[in-house]
């Protein structure tokens, strides 16, 4: 076999082992991941704007449609790796000017410094966790922002139970640390939020809706739920 046949032939073979997941479990090979990517015009105004994800493009549309991040806001984004929604929100609360507009994040991988906002490593869903942020936070935010997402592992039934386990451990916290009034935004698998835990909502703000920004690829089965008006009492009310 000559040279360039054998080359030809491992790089298709890497083509067929080499694979990656989407949100959906579904498989793509490296190379068509890679081509994706490439025609992908959010990816490149990402890259262009200098926002470390895509899914800058869908806080943004989210918040041109629902107006929820405002200067001088406190927001606590959960699962912010790379850091494309802190950036976004640091941006619209204008946290580097604004004495008082500040970000939180909390991710299992670290993220680089951004300005305007604290970035913590750690598992969310670990018992100190939420205490944690709270140290951090020291009053009531007036949005908690989840885009948190476990690794597809390519059973729907699992994936599900996961991100519904996220999110609502997400919305409990909400419901701790959010301000009356405050929002709330969450990825959710298709179908939307759970049944209990969309109840559970509706008792707590005046408005519990579901969004899928057309940032969010047509081929992912994610959501996300936006609850607004929160109508609960946060934990530092208590304290006070
Ligand atoms: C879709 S990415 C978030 C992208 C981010 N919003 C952005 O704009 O750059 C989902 C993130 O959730 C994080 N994540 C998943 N489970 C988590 C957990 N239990 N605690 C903290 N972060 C978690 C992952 O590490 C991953 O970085």
């Amino acid at each position: 076999m000559s040279q360039s046949k054998k080359w030809k032939t491992v790089q298709a073979k890497r083509d067929k082992t080499v694979r990656v997941k989407t949100a959906r479990g579904r498989k793509l090979s490296s190379t068509r991941w890679l081509q994706r990517q490439l025609n992908d015009p959010y990816v490149q105004e990402a890259h262009r704007k200098g926002y470390r994800s895509r899914a800058a493009f869908k806080l943004i549309e989210l918040d041109d449609r629902f107006e929820f991040l405002k200067p001088g806001q406190k927001v606590v984004d959960l699962g912010c790796a790379p850091g494309g929604w802190t950036q976004v929100a640091a941006e619209r609360i204008d946290a580097e000017k604004n004495p008082n507009g500040h970000v939180i994040g909390i991710d299992l991988q670290e993220v680089e410094e951004i300005p305007g906002a604290t970035l913590l490593v750690g598992d969310f869903m670990d018992n100190d966790a939420p205490d944690r942020l709270k140290e951090v936070i020291g009053g009531p935010v007036d949005v908690v922002l989840s885009d948190m997402a476990a690794s597809a592992s390519g059973h729907p039934q699992t994936d599900h139970i996961r991100i519904t386990a996220l999110v609502e451990a997400a919305a409990y916290f909400a419901e701790e640390v959010l301000k009356p009034n405050g929002w709330f935004v969450a990825k959710v698998l298709a179908g939307g939020a759970d049944a209990d835990l969309l109840k559970q909502l509706k008792l707590q703000f005046q408005t519990v809706r579901h969004a899928k920004p057309p940032a969010s690829r047509k081929d992912s089965s994610e959501t996300y739920l936006v609850a607004s008006g929160f109508r609960g009492k946060n934990t530092f009310s208590d304290a006070s």
